[in-house]
């Protein structure tokens, strides 16, 4: 079984990632690539505050994980030269653990919540309360004797991350002043971002050989800077180190990423897709047996990829290539392919839902 953690395409932090992560982390919003109605929204609101002499507005960050939420909270501190304190809402089991930060902190302090959609519901509810009046109740004793003993805060500033903005109860989502939005990078925004990078890891990169890299990393930052590092000791190992296209090409070839940024798990799905099933439809279980994985595995790791990609698309009537999907593994697509714009306002296709077997007769290439 293939496990997320285990991919060079993940858009999720492993291990490897979080110490050069640290030295790669823009330090100020002029640094910080990208985004650019993020920047300029952020900009204003630390501008404005700063002009005040206050504390900005709680600050929430929403999207896909690795294209720079916890970079812009530091940065927020760094701006406001502030302090930062980090926490996460797994860490928050009871409300308890949140008063004990909240009455820590300094004035005009950042306190970044990452993964702020993952906190329990009673600390939530005193999140509310130290948002809008800086201001907790430390309930004392049990039972009718019980009391309510209010304890000020200094003013600070939430930064709330969260990869599901949609699940934040909306009295939470409406205590911020502003959310940000983040949005995947285009190719021009990586090849600088993996340009940054370069300089500050001492590896020389042409340009055509940061936009190969860039091509490859999903739209996403984190994924950018690990490719770098797996073609830096490629060049190092088998060439001159410098990364050109071709040696970013051969270097990704190895590690079985492609031009797309598709890897062997995302292929393989496509692959039996279109040749186990005649492209679909085809039920996920199906799907997830012939390329033998987890139907976890398919539909979390690989799919959403895909699906962004406009490859697959869920249908009710189960999983589908798109004639882009044919054309990506060198085949030509049939007359009647998916168009790929159908993955976009299809209906996810549920577990066990939409028949097991594909409408189509699988022309079914043995090979
Ligand atoms: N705009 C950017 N410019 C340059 N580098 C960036 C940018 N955004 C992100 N990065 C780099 O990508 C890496 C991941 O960014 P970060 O940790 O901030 O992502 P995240 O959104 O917090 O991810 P997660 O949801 O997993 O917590 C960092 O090393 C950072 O240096
Ligand atoms: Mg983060």
């Amino acid at each position: 079984m293939t496990h997320d953690g285990d991919r060079l395409v993940t858009a999720e932090a492993d291990g490897d990632d979080q110490a050069v992560e640290a030295a790669l982390r823009p330090r100020s919003l002029d640094e910080f690539i990208g985004q650019e109605r993020v920047r300029e929204q952020l900009s204003l609101v630390l501008h404005a505050a700063r002009a005040r002499g206050g504390t900005p507005d709680h600050v929430l960050l929403s999207g896909p994980p690795g294209l720079g939420k916890t970079t812009l909270s530091m940065i927020i501190a760094a701006e406001m030269g502030v302090p930062i304190r980090i926490t996460s809402g797994p860490a928050i089991q009871h409300a308890g653990d949140l008063a004990a930060i909240l009455s820590s902190l300094s004035e005009g302090e950042v306190l970044f919540l990452d993964e702020i959609h993952r906190m329990s519901r009673p600390a939530e509810e005193m999140l509310y309360m130290a948002m809008e009046d800086f201001r907790v109740d430390i309930i004392v004793g049990k039972g009718p004797g019980a009391t309510a003993i209010p304890l000020e805060l200094p003013p600070f500033t939430l930064v709330g991350a969260t990869t599901r903005a949609g699940l934040l109860p909306p009295p939470l989502r409406d205590r911020f002043g502003f959310t940000g939005h983040m949005d995947f990078y285009g190719p021009a925004e990586l090849e600088r971002v993996i340009h940054r990078s370069a300089r500050l890891l001492d590896v020389p990169v042409d340009d055509d050989g940061a936009l190969e890299i860039a091509g490859r990393s999903r739209g996403t930052p984190r994924i950018a800077n690990r490719l770098l590092r797996r073609v830096r000791d490629y060049a190092q190992v088998r060439a001159d180190g410098r990364v050109s296209r071709e040696i970013a090409s051969l270097a990704l070839d190895v590690y079985e990423v492609d031009a797309s940024g598709l890897d062997r798990l995302d292929r393989s799905v496509l692959h039996a897709l279109v040749t186990l099933f005649g492209g679909g439809p085809v039920g996920l279980s199906t799907l997830a047996v012939a390329v033998g994985e987890e139907t976890e595995t398919v539909e979390e790791v690989a799919e959403p990829f895909l699906v962004r990609s406009g490859l697959l698309a869920r249908t009710p009537r189960g999983r589908v290539a798109t004639a882009a999907a044919w054309k990506h593994l060198g085949l030509v697509p049939p007359q009647n392919a998916a168009s790929g714009q159908s993955g976009r306002t299809g209906q996810p296709g549920l577990f066990g839902i939409g028949p097991e077997h594909g409408g189509n007769p699988a022309p079914s290439a043995n090979e």
